[in-house]
């Protein structure tokens, strides 16, 4: 076989090229392209994500750093950043996604998708009591690997919340002007990343935040539910955008982009300027964007992934997606057949929405529901996605909580990892005894026996 090309720039990095052997390209997003290679020093397999987005790349440092050690995290190895260059991030590589489970089609099995939920759960749980709000979750950011282990990636537009009170930085962090090619520079390096990181540990690291109990940690979820938190502000944007919601903005341009993709992912620019507190809504895939989000908002909370992570679960149930807008416009239309009307008594707080006033639906008398669009499922499948899909962002339940739905522990079981490769029918599933689901202190541990 022919050698790859040399011609990424990527090959011209010598502090890559020196510790790593790129073999080819395997994806491309909005802000990054992502790379095959070997590491020379153990001949692992790696992914090398070449960021174009600097924002971008130092939040995904940023949230990786924050959830180092957690089982369904993918594995950030190390960066590479110089002025003037995009950030390489070296992460585990891994070889498909969930968008290729659900490609695969009826091939996958009750107990396997159970098994899926489950670590996707656990992913999003962890993100969670660490305050980091993902903001991007799809199915092709659920990264599997060989050996079926389920790892959330793509962190590019993760947040990590910061409680009310808390001093959020005047400055922008230190610009990362170091060499990474030799190790006093890489040391520079990674203080000036490490206070971008202990910035956020102060957050979780708060007395309410910090070691939990199990009843504590819903308890803090369940204030955050209904309390008023202020962020780390979007504040570092290159176009100044004011109050001016996504919705407003991109509601033009937006709709037809990327139909043969049928999703579109949105500009990384934030709310910003002097607007401390402020969240943009221009995140996510527009399939599986929070109704909040679609209505501009800018203070919503870890919700947003509760009710992306519903429209995965629905579209792993029934191999297609929930809601497949086409434009913003279009996405809420479909949300509102299906739901029913917005109004103050399904989603209280809702005419405060920065776009509330101007996108209003004619009144659906005989909404769908749940149920119609996913025709094939049990009631409990059906269930546990209801349990994500509301409107009302308080009513979303926690990844936790979900975690203890009857769902998973009710026959068919979750499959184990380790079968994930040899499962091919749910009848292998009477040797696996119940989900063990423990808390100790702040962790939690997910056995799948
Ligand atoms: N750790 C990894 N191992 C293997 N492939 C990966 C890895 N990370 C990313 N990829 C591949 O690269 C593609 C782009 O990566 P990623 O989604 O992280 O970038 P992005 O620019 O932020 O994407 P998006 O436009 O979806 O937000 C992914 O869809 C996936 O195919």
């Amino acid at each position: 076989m022919d050698p790859p090309p040399k011609t990424w720039s990527i090959h011209m990095r010598s502090e890559i090229t020196a510790k790593y052997e790129v073999l080819n390209r395997v994806g491309s997003g909005a802000y990054a392209d992502v790379y095959r290679a070997i590491r020379l020093s153990d001949g692992a397999s790696v992914a090398l994500k070449e960021v174009h987005d600097s924002q971008s790349a130092s939040r995904e440092i940023e949230a990786l750093r924050l959830l180092k050690g957690s089982r369904n995290v993918v594995v950030l190895h190390e960066f590479f950043w110089r002025e003037d260059e995009d950030a390489v991030l070296v992460l585990e590589f891994l070889g498909t996604d969930l968008a290729a489970v659900i490609g695969e089609g009826d091939g996958v099995g009750v107990g396997e998708i159970k098994g899926w939920m489950v670590q996707a759960l656990s992913a999003v749980d962890e993100c969670h009591r660490n305050m980091i709000v993902h903001r991007d979750l799809k199915p092709s950011n659920f990264l599997v690997s060989d050996d079926g282990v389920l790892k959330l990636g793509d962190f590019g537009q993760a947040r990590i919340l910061v409680e009310s009170g808390f001093n959020a930085p005047q400055e922008n962090p230190p610009p990362y002007e170091d060499d990474t090619s030799n190790a006093e520079s890489s040391t520079q390096h990674s203080e000036s990343i490490s206070q971008l990181v202990n910035l956020n540990q102060t957050a979780y690291e708060n007395p309410n935040l910090g070691t939990l109990s199990h009843e504590e940690y819903f308890r803090v979820l369940d204030e955050m539910k209904t309390k008023s938190y202020s962020y780390d502000t979007d504040k570092d944007t290159n176009i100044y955008d004011g109050n001016t919601s996504c919705l407003a903005t991109c509601t033009t341009s937006d709709i037809d982009d990327d139909l043969c993709k049928g999703s579109f992912t949105y500009e990384a620019e934030e709310v910003g300027g002097n607007e401390l507190g402020c969240l943009t809504s221009c995140v996510g895939t527009r399939w599986f964007q929070a109704p909040e989000l679609l209505y501009g908002s800018t203070d919503y909370g870890l919700e947003v992934d509760l009710w992306s992570l519903g429209c995965v679960f629905a579209e792993l149930l029934t191999l297609k997606p929930l809601f497949p807008g086409t434009s913003d416009v279009d996405q809420l239309s479909r949300i509102v057949s299906v739901l029913g009307n917005i109004d103050e008594e399904t989603w209280p707080g809702c005419h405060k929405l920065p776009d509330y006033g101007s996108i209003s639906f004619g009144e659906v008398e005989n909404p769908s529901g749940l149920e119609a669009c996913m025709p094939n499922c049990t009631p409990d499948e059906v269930s546990l996605v209801k349990r994500l899909i509301f409107y009302d962002p308080a009513k979303r339940a926690t990844a936790m909580e979900l975690l203890q739905d009857k769902y998973f522990s009710e026959e068919p079981l979750p499959v184990p990892i380790s079968e994930y490769n040899e499962v091919d029918s749910d009848s292998a599933l009477e040797e696996f005894g119940t989900l063990n689901i423990t808390t100790t202190g702040s962790d939690l541990s997910i056995q799948i026996p």
